[in-house]
């Protein structure tokens, strides 16, 4: 399946001459041919980005018990990569689908975790991998209590999620950073934001 796509945005020095997809199976992967200019030359080059769509994530925090919510599940991508259980503990997070970022981001806690928070706070966005996949997310932060749990969360069960809800405090969270216990970027992103900005008034 071949798209040529010729186009030279106003903004960069850079013309698009030809987008490949190399596999369409569940996400999509592109070989993207174009041209550069760099101090007045032309250079040609293709470079590959795996597009899965954007996504977002959320860090859940309880000031009052001094508590966050993170998770824990399975990821493929680890497991073959030197992560022996493949298990991973995360912050919630989910791809936006046709959502926005902030309702993505109430669907998902609800499933997850079982939380349904009120308020919501975005912080920033980031891509997390710029080099090879497309992906920006979008950050957020929400205080939760006891009275906001719903269900018991655990992702969607067609999806095989199997989601286990942790909820922590925030001292070992951080902790678990330095032990390497936590190894999620994102979850590591979101930690360090409370730390930093003081969220949890500690
Ligand atoms: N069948 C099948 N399912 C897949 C495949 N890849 C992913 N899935 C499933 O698709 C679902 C996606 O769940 P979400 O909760 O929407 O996304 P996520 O995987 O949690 O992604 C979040 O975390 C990522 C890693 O940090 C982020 O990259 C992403 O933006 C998002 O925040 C999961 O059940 C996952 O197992 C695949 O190749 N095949
Ligand atoms: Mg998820």
């Amino acid at each position: 399946m071949i798209k040529n796509n010729q186009k030279r945005s106003k903004m960069s020095n850079v013309k698009i001459l030809d987008t490949e997809i190399l596999s369409d199976n569940w996400y999509i992967l592109k070989k993207v041919t174009f041209e550069i200019e760099h101090k007045g030359i032309t250079h040609k080059q293709n470079r590959e980005a795996y597009d899965r769509g954007n996504g977002a994530t959320i860090l859940l925090y309880n000031k009052h018990a001094g508590n966050v919510v993170l998770t824990r599940q399975f990821r493929m991508p680890t497991y073959i990569n030197g992560n022996t259980s493949g298990y991973l503990v995360e912050a919630c997070a989910g791809l936006l689908d046709a959502d926005n970022p902030e309702d993505c981001i109430r669907r998902e806690t609800e499933e997850e975790t079982g939380f349904k928070v009120t308020h919501i706070e975005k912080i920033f966005e980031a891509y997390m991998s710029p080099g090879s996949v497309t992906e920006i997310l979008h950050f957020f932060v929400a205080e939760y209590n006891n009275e906001m749990k719903v269900t018991d969360g655990g992702g969607l069960i067609d999806e095989q999620e199997n989601i286990e809800v942790l909820e922590i405090p925030f001292n070992s969270a951080l902790a678990m950073i330095q032990t390497g216990e936590i190894k999620d970027a994102k979850t590591i992103m979101l930690l360090q934001y409370a730390a930093l900005n003081n969220l949890m008034n500690l």
